[in-house]
């Protein structure tokens, strides 16, 4: 994929325009998009190797306004439902229809043609954009983010069938979050009959009727929580518009934003928001705020590029001030928060690499509500290399004059230095948050299990270490 191109500067809207673009433009945008898409600029010619047929510029006067209509339709009709719901009843979605049981070992039975996914994902995206051209504009130049999570999608729900409350759960949620990328219910139709179409090439000679409707009911399953959950969050806008008001190259692959939101953003510190760049439309990945709330709308994000082409990519080499970029939703649970246990014990926060800015934000909204209280602060910073501190003059003035907060670096690859200090150190901690690299968490956990650290005091978050 070709590395993001700098654009124009868009214009920002007014606040009174955001507010509408907010509240009425999306009202719920239902999202499965795992299943259905990440968007993407709507192609404009039509490649001929590609096995997908792209948009041609004919096609687009053709599907365009039908399309629109849809979608207009579509907003209208769920506006004046959310209007006409009472205040203490949110408008109802669909209701969710269990899998029957047995469907789950019907699948796993009959799933060995199917796999690995990859060549079923291929023929149901290519059956999707054959059939409706117009939905190809939903989804990013690359497939490849798309076709992963979509197998990994599918593991999921073959995986968690049988727990159909416990799948609810996290569909719904899904459902509430993908409200940002734009994917409607008549998208969920053109999915299910892809599917069908794919289920039924790469099914093999033993795949039967009985088996197809297991599948579809699995799928409405996952459809009907995810608009259930889109449905209840209505109330929540889908995304924040924000722009660039700072964007400090800190190293050649690392950039610290400042992004202003139109709106207040109502988030805690350690919470992490997916973040969406106009250079990659739809490709929406999740950052951690690296400050805790302030008054004047402003978010800081650390970014590092770990690879070309990615979202990270463009938001370290392709964007700057005055550029606009959309937030989403707040999420994430990690605190500092100890419910009122063991106020006198000392906390410690490990930061890997970028793994830093949920850390920093959290001792910064501890540094302003005065909460250490006895209680010592260790920010322990791992990095490659001195030169890796991308962070550090601001760190040191944070601990300036805060004699709670200390402030150790450790320098090396792999987790030595800190398994090391965990040697010297005689005091356990009554809580440890970890933010970093996958297996710099994973190793770390294991070195405070042995120090004597419970598990239920050892904090980290895995959304924030998806690919970017
Ligand atoms: N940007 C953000 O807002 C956030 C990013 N993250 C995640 O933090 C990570 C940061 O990555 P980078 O900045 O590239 O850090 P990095 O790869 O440079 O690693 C930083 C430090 O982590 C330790 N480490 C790295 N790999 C290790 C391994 N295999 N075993 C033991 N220790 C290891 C080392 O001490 C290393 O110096 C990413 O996975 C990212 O997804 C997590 C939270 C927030």
């Amino acid at each position: 994929m070709a590395s993001p191109q700098v654009k124009g500067r868009t214009s920002r809207p007014r606040a009174a325009e955001q507010s509408m673009i907010i509240s009425a433009s999306r009202v719920v945008s239902l999202a499965f998009m795992e299943f259905i898409s990440s968007g993407a600029p709507r192609p404009r010619t039509a490649t001929p190797s590609s096995p997908v047929h792209t948009l041609g510029a004919q096609d687009e006067d053709a599907f365009s306004p039908e399309y629109d209509r849809l979608l207009a339709r579509h907003h209208a009709m769920r506006l004046r439902r959310s209007i006409l719901a009472p205040p203490s009843r949110p408008a109802q979605g669909p209701a969710v229809e269990l899998p029957e049981p047995g469907d789950r070992d019907l699948i796993v039975r009959h799933l060995q043609p199917l796999l690995p996914f990859d060549a079923l994902i291929e023929v149901l995206y290519d059956a999707m954009f054959v059939r409706r051209p117009y939905l190809r504009r939903l989804f990013p130049e690359s497939m490849e983010f798309q076709r992963q999570h979509l197998g990994h999608m599918f593991h999921h729900l073959i995986r968690h069938l049988d727990r159909p409350e416990e799948l609810g759960a996290r569909l719904r949620a899904l459902g509430a979050d993908h409200r940002k990328l734009g994917v409607w219910p008549a998208h969920y139709e053109a999915f299910e009959e892809a599917l069908t179409t794919a289920l039924r090439v790469r099914g093999g000679a033993a795949w039967s009727g009985q088996v197809e409707a297991a599948w579809t009911r699995m799928l409405r399953f996952a459809v009907a929580a995810m608009v259930a959950g889109a449905e209840g969050a209505a109330t929540e806008p889908p995304f924040w518009h924000g722009e660039v008001v700072e964007h400090e190259r800190r190293r050649p692959d690392l950039a610290v934003l400042r992004v202003r939101t139109g709106e207040p953003y109502p988030y805690r510190a350690g919470q992490y928001a997916a973040l969406e760049s106009p250079l990659l439309p739809h490709s929406w990945r999740p950052y951690s705020v690296a400050c805790a709330p302030r008054e004047d709308r402003v978010l800081e994000f650390h970014v590092r590029r770990t690879g070309p082409g990615g979202l990270s990519a463009a938001l370290v080499e392709g964007t700057g001030v005055g550029d606009q970029i959309r937030v989403g939703p707040p999420r994430g649970e990690l605190s500092l928060d100890l419910g009122g246990q063991d106020v006198h014990r000392d906390l410690l926060l490990l930061a890997g690499g970028t793994g830093l800015a949920p850390m920093k934000a959290l001792v910064e909204e501890f540094a302003a509500a005065h909460r250490a209280r006895g209680r010592r602060v260790r920010l322990v910073v791992a990095a490659r290399g001195r030169e890796e501190l991308y962070d550090w003059p601001a760190l040191v003035e944070l601990a300036a004059n805060r004699s709670w907060l200390e402030l150790t670096p450790v320098l090396g690859p792999d987790l030595e230095g800190l398994a090391a200090l965990l040697r010297g150190h005689h005091s356990v901690p009554g809580l440890a948050l970890l933010g970093g690299p996958p297996a710099m968490v994973a190793g770390a956990r294991s070195l405070l299990l042995d120090a004597g650290v419970p598990d239920d005091r050892i904090r980290y978050d895995g959304s924030t270490a998806a690919p970017r």
